[in-house]
């Protein structure tokens, strides 16, 4: 009843105010029927014919039984070609700043609207039940449920893309996919086939850069930055053009996994990134983006060195900046995953009137794609389909298809019609209008000059990587070319990194083997831009909401240590995980005190938090230590840059179980100390905890500095020291 009412007056827009019409409630007031009504008083027999001891054969007759069958036979529809995992939420769309110089699109000029939305995160390459932390792009789809219809940004995590022209889709998902003779491997790109296209098909050498870096394991979905990539055009109310590309930008900062906590988690804990998005709407932490966009007049298409209609190019910061205009808010997660999250259907030629199309051609390619395969994945009538339905009134002719829900009413289905009914609408009542865009050309297969130069924006990505970020993808592309076997896929390719950067050619050439190049195919230009570093990104307020933080225990805890830093976290609006030796309940040291775990040391994983903290307490530090699964998550986490707190008695033993040989230093009596993201203290009173208010740099107190480490993220200094690689873990 509860989430009925939710459901209407929840986050009352007025998608969730349609979708209320269509939601049903199984309550233990209603009865089961069939599919046609009829109530029914067995769910577990199918009609028989029985002898004495009830035993005998099963009739066909039993409507209640072939239905059930029937319908389950038929519960699964084809799952995605491309982007078959994901997972969505409901949300707003608020306008802070009119658009209106530029566009006429109602939903980027009029800031007393909020407009629903939803948005559908994915990765690419996996099928629908694949793990969600591999190493992929990531689809974040919004639909904009606007007054006039919807508006769909089938957007990536990442700017650029493979290829420019559509008709290369094909190619560039097969060589992805797993291999056509036995299927291996699922959801990677570590194999022959994926690199074997990236050598041949240089125009994606941009983009594998991208696949590469950290962008290609986000920590969650809600730290990842979404990109329209696709140039697309505004029009204003005078008619003038601009072209647009639709950028935003995650409140959190832009964070990632590293990567091996990304492999581990892809076994450990495969709906990471579902989990994490559910959970984070739950606690009420609604994940925010600012909306921004970059505009060019339609006069300056020609003046960059790049061709703006082409997909593979970014539109440097620098030389075009993003005009933040807006905020996206996940606020709702769904009440049904089949009917909302695998329903949604988007469509990048969904536009509405104020925003038009390029001559971009592999947009162009996507508007005829997206469409055409909702046909066969749903259906001629998807677009009635609960969740794809617009807010604003339908009205037209298109009549019949399977599943048909609409009943339209009326003795005519065609235009022109004696009653004038349904007539098109002006452009004053809100037609579309199309720009008259004047084209004279030649029929061919062509590209314009600009879009057959590939190399020198993968060199201006790699130039504007962190010391950090250049060795992440340094690692992964070692570890992906030493998935490929064939040595001619890797040969070549360590000659191709030649030409974007030598250093980076012979590195990897070691690791991978074939001959490393001595000499760059192509000088490096040296350039930057701003925003291509993630780095570039910290939260506007640090704040360590929706953070996962483990709290090891064992019997002799103490207790102290334990509320102090608990309650912190909860106040912080932090996820604290207690994770026991067993789930049952765990005795203070007190011996009265007693807390019941979350989790226990075999049943959850360090790679599952984001920190760790470990109180004091003899009996529960000696039980700790000697157990080999709790010195892992230690190791675990420092390996993985996390941030570790320890107090009184666990301070020696993560010492310990780290073993850096005095690397890192521990506190040894009252004093705080922070080393290399592991803060510890000693020496314990009750008042020696500090207060959590909010997160701000060199805070004193064991808990706000703490806090103020797990605010930044990740340790890097710890790797920047190589202190990581040290331990085993
Ligand atoms: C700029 C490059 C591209 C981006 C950003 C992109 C993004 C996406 C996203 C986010 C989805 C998942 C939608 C969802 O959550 O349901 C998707 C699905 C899909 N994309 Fe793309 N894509 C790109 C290029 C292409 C191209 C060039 C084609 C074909 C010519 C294509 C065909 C498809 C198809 C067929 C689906 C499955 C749609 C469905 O079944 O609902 N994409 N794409």
């Amino acid at each position: 009843m509860e989430k009925a009412q939710q459901a209407i007056m929840g986050h009352g827009s007025d998608k969730i105010n349609d979708l209320a019409q269509e939601t049903k409630e199984m309550t233990s007031s209603a009865r089961l029927t069939t599919d046609y009504g009829v109530k029914q008083t067995s769910a577990d027999d199918w009609l028989k014919v029985v002898s004495q001891d009830k035993q005998g054969p099963m009739l066909l007759e039993d409507p209640l039984g072939r239905e059930r069958i029937h319908r389950f036979d038929h519960e699964r529809i084809p799952e995605r070609v491309v982007h078959a995992r994901g997972s969505g939420a409901f949300g707003t769309f608020t306008l802070f700043e009119s658009a209106e110089d530029v566009t006429c699109a109602p939903v980027l000029t009029d800031t007393s609207r909020k407009t629903p939305i939803f948005i559908r995160f994915s990765t690419v390459l996996g099928s629908r039940g694949s793990a969600d932390t591999v190493r992929d792009v990531r689809g974040f789809a919004v639909k904009f449920y606007t007054q006039e219809g919807n508006w769909d940004i089938v957007a990536n995590n990442i700017p650029v893309f493979f290829i420019q022209d559509a008709i290369k889709f094909p190619d560039v998902i097969h060589a992805g996919k797993p291999e056509p003779h036995n299927e291996v491997p699922q959801a990677q790109t570590a194999h022959n086939n994926f690199w074997d296209f990236q050598f041949n098909h240089t125009e994606a050498t941009h983009m594998f850069m991208w696949a590469m870096s950290d962008r290609g394991i986000p920590r969650s979905y809600r730290m990842m930055q979404g990109f329209g990539v696709n140039t697309f055009t505004l029009l204003n109310a005078k008619g003038e053009r601009h072209f647009v590309k639709f950028v935003w930008t995650p409140e959190l900062g832009v964070h990632s996994l590293v990567w091996d906590e990304a492999l581990k988690l892809a076994g450990e804990d495969p709906d990471f990134h579902r989990k994490d998005l559910w959970e984070a709407i739950e606690n009420g932490v609604y994940p925010k983006w600012k909306f921004g966009i970059q505009v060019i007049p339609e006069a300056d298409e020609h003046k960059f060195d790049f061709d703006i209609l082409d997909a593979t190019k970014i539109w440097p910061e620098d030389l075009i900046p993003v005009r933040y205009i807006g905020q996206l808010e996940l606020n709702r997660n769904p009440d049904e995953f089949f009917t909302q999250v695998e329903q949604i259907a988007f469509c990048t030629s969904h536009i509405v009137p104020g925003i038009g199309f390029s001559n971009d051609p592999l947009l162009q390619g996507r508007n005829f794609s997206y469409f055409d395969t909702q046909l066969s994945r749903l259906g001629v009538n998807w677009q009635e389909l609960p969740i794809n339905r617009p807010v604003c009134p339908v009205m037209n002719f298109n009549r019949d298809g399977a599943m048909r829900h609409t009943i339209t009413k009326g003795t005519v289905n065609y235009w022109p019609n004696r009653f004038e009914a349904c007539p098109p609408a002006s452009e004053a009542e809100g037609g579309y209008a199309e720009y008259a865009e004047k084209i004279i050309g030649i029929k061919a297969r062509a590209r314009s000059a600009k879009f057959k130069e590939h190399f020198n924006q993968a060199q201006l990505f790699w130039n504007s990587m962190s010391p950090i970020e250049k060795n992440h993808i340094i690692n992964a592309l070692s570890f992906e070319l030493d998935h490929c076997e064939d040595p001619v896929v890797y040969t070549r390719m360590v000659k191709r990194l030649a030409d974007i950067d030598l250093g980076l050619a012979q590195t990897v050439a070691n690791m991978v083997g074939g001959e490393a190049p001595t000499e760059a195919t192509r000088p490096n230009h040296g350039r930057k831009a701003p925003n291509l570093s993630m780095s570039d990104f910290p939260p506007a307020k640090p704040s360590i909401a929706s953070r996962r933080v483990a709290i090891l225990v064992a019997d002799g805890y103490d207790a102290v240590a334990f509320n102090a830093v608990y309650a912190a976290l909860t106040a912080a609006l932090a996820v604290p995980l207690i994770i026991g030796t067993r789930r049952n309940k765990i005795i203070a040291a007190d011996g009265t005190t007693h807390i019941t775990p979350h989790h226990h040391l075999e049943g959850f994983r360090s790679v599952m938090v984001d920190a760790l903290f470990i109180p004091g307490g003899e009996k529960s530090v000696k039980t700790l230590s000697q157990s080999g699964r709790a010195v892992h998550w230690v190791r675990e986490a420092f390996g993985h840059l996390k941030t570790i707190g320890a107090t009184g008695e666990a301070v020696a033993f993560v010492e310990k179980a780290v073993g850096l040989d005095g690397q890192i230093q521990v506190s040894s009596g009252d004093d705080l100390l922070e080393s290399f993201g592991v803060v510890t203290l000693r020496a314990t009173k009750p008042d020696s905890f500090g207060e959590f208010k909010e997160i701000v740099k060199g805070a004193a107190g064991f808990v706000p500095k703490f806090f103020e480490l797990i605010a930044a993220h990740r340790c890097f200094a710890r790797e920047e020291a190589g202190l990581h690689s040290q331990v085993a873990f």
